[in-house]
């Protein structure tokens, strides 16, 4: 059986550390002791947090982007002999710092510079961040291959789908199908779903998340933005993408082949799974997470998407069908939405309108060929969503 100390020790960035992905990177590393020396840590503005967890992996190097945050940084981490720095520079650096593997856990396109930058020095990264391939999908693609870095992807579907595809050549790849779990308001109807709270919608069936993504996939547009996730990830064209609703969240991905074979992944709903498979790649590790009871699981059931209750994964699909800018614009106009719900600011529904009316407002334009040219789209989709605000707003409920 294989064992963590039988390995040499590899050099590791968490990128994102004091989020959900980044509690679960911590977890798995606690399974595999000895095998990893955590180079750096970066976050948002969580000073408290963000120092503890480098105190915690025993990181060379903490930084926050905050930049009003370095004193209170500096000072949390004072006598531990760990080197900080504050602001988008100092998490740049942390993400450009030589290791082996960088764990990219980010939320949103702020994540997109500093995992630019981790592929530039050119290693294995883990990618959690979605949001950068539907951002800079063609450009990060790209980029990576330029670099030689080898992307392993974190999201549980694509996880699961990167362990399928190794079944057959990518010739023989028919299709590829990523599951949802249909969100908090699966069952609901149009009217109540209408009437949803942030505290509603933040109650996920079956993954703790952060609260960007979990509002996502009540609305389904995690399964929007996953399905462009796929295309980069696997150079696969859309009418060859598919999603389905599976309410137990146990199988992930699957890949149907040109004989009718599909090969599925499957495990429970714990991101500790495909964390390990990240960070133990091209091995396993033996971790401590829950195991797959098929009996205890009973039925995996299986429906079709409503897309008239959910109209986010119409949007993804036209956004992605027309492709340029308009997932970059899609992207930035999510997130502006999202923040605005949750802050109260606008209604369930608003919250997919305003995404609509925004990319119904721009002329097309080329997708980005670098960071700079995704955040002046995203910069420019954000300002236009921000300023239809008001006339959605008046829906909130
Ligand atoms: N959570 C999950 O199970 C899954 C998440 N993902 C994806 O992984 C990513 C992270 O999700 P999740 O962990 O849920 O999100 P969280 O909101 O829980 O965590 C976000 C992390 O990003 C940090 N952060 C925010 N802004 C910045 C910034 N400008 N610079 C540096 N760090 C920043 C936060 O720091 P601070 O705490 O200080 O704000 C925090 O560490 C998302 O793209 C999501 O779609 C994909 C699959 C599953
Ligand atoms: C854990 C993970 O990968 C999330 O993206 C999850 O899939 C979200 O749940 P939904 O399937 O409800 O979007
Ligand atoms: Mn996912």
């Amino acid at each position: 059986m294989e064992h963590a100390s039988d390995h040499p020790r590899q050099r590791l960035t968490l990128l994102g550390a004091t989020g959900s992905i980044g509690r679960s990177v911590a977890k798995v590393l606690a399974d595999a002791p000895g095998r990893f020396q955590v180079e750096a840590v970066a976050g948002g503005r969580d000073v408290a947090a963000l120092a503890e967890t480098a105190r915690a992996l025993g990181a060379r190097f903490a930084a926050v982007a905050d930049p009003k945050a370095g004193p209170a940084l500096a000072d949390a981490l004072a006598g531990s002999g760990i080197a900080s720095g504050a602001g988008p520079s100092a998490v740049l650096e942390a993400a450009a710092r030589a290791c082996d593997l960088v764990v990219s856990a980010i939320v949103g396109v702020a994540g997109l510079a500093p995992s630019v930058a981790a592929l530039g020095a050119g290693r294995r990264m883990a990618l959690a961040n979605k949001e950068c391939l539907v951002a800079a999908g063609a450009f990060f693609m790209a980029e990576a291959a330029r670099r030689g870095v080898e992307l392993l992807p974190m999201d549980s579907e694509h996880n699961a789908i990167f362990q399928a595809l190794s079944a057959a050549p990518a010739r023989a790849v028919e299709k590829v199908t990523i599951t949802a779990s249909g969100g908090p308001f699966r069952l609901k109807r149009r009217e109540e779903i209408a009437r949803a709270t942030p505290a509603d919608a933040l109650k996920h069936p079956n993954w703790s998340m952060g609260a960007k993504i979990t509002i996502d996939s009540a609305t389904m547009m995690n399964k929007g933005l996953e399905l462009i996730e796929a295309h980069h990830l696997f150079a696969l064209p859309a009418e060859r993408l598919d999603a389905v609703v599976h309410p137990e969240s146990v199988v992930h991905g699957l890949v149907s082949f040109v004989d009718g074979a599909v090969v599925a992944g499957l495990a429970v709903p714990d991101m500790c799974v495909p964390i390990a498979h990240c960070l133990s790649y091209p091995d396993r590790f033996v971790t401590t997470s829950r195991r797959l009871d098929l009996v205890a699981a009973g039925k995996l059931t299986f429906e079709a998407p409503d897309e008239a209750r959910f109209p986010a994964l119409r949007l993804a699909r036209a956004a992605m069908a027309e492709g340029g800018a308009a997932p970059t614009r899609l992207n930035a106009a999510n997130e502006v939405a999202v923040a605005a719900f949750l802050d109260g600011r606008l209604s369930f529904y608003g919250l997919t309108d305003l995404v609509e009316e925004t990319l119904a407002r721009l002329d097309g334009a080329a997708a980005p060929a670098s960071v700079d040219d995704a955040l002046a789209l995203d910069a420019e989709a954000r300002r236009l969503s921000e300023g239809l605000l008001p006339k959605f707003a008046a829906k909130a409920s």
